[in-house]
């Protein structure tokens, strides 16, 4: 079972900077990527897909046409998780 994040500040200020939100009432991160195309945003969706099955912890997302909005928090625990954190860095990188 994932524990809930300790050092919740320090671990998310990092990715506030990178246009990551807390999200309002529940103990999760928001972010809306926004691609050129929609063959770019579903090509980047299919790559996340891919790491979220290996580090097996699953982002909840919406894509509408080149936008993906992106929720992260780990239902196990009800709230952020270091996996939370990994994934976000993750979706960063890709
Ligand atoms: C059984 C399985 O390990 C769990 O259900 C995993 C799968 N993916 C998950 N993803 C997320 N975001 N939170 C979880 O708690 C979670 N749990």
């Amino acid at each position: 079972m994932p524990e809930k994040l300790t050092n919740r500040e320090t671990a998310l200020a990092p990715l506030i900077e990178k246009g990551w939100a807390e999200v309002d009432g529940r103990d999760a991160i928001t972010k809306t990527f926004e691609f050129s195309n929609f063959v770019q945003a579903f090509g980047w969706m299919t790559r996340v897909a891919l790491w979220a099955e290996k580090l097996n912890h699953h982002p909840e997302w919406t894509n509408v046409y080149k936008s993906v909005e992106v929720t992260l928090s780990t239902h196990d625990a009800d709230g952020l998780t270091e996996l939370d954190i990994r994934l976000a860095e993750k979706m960063e990188s890709l």
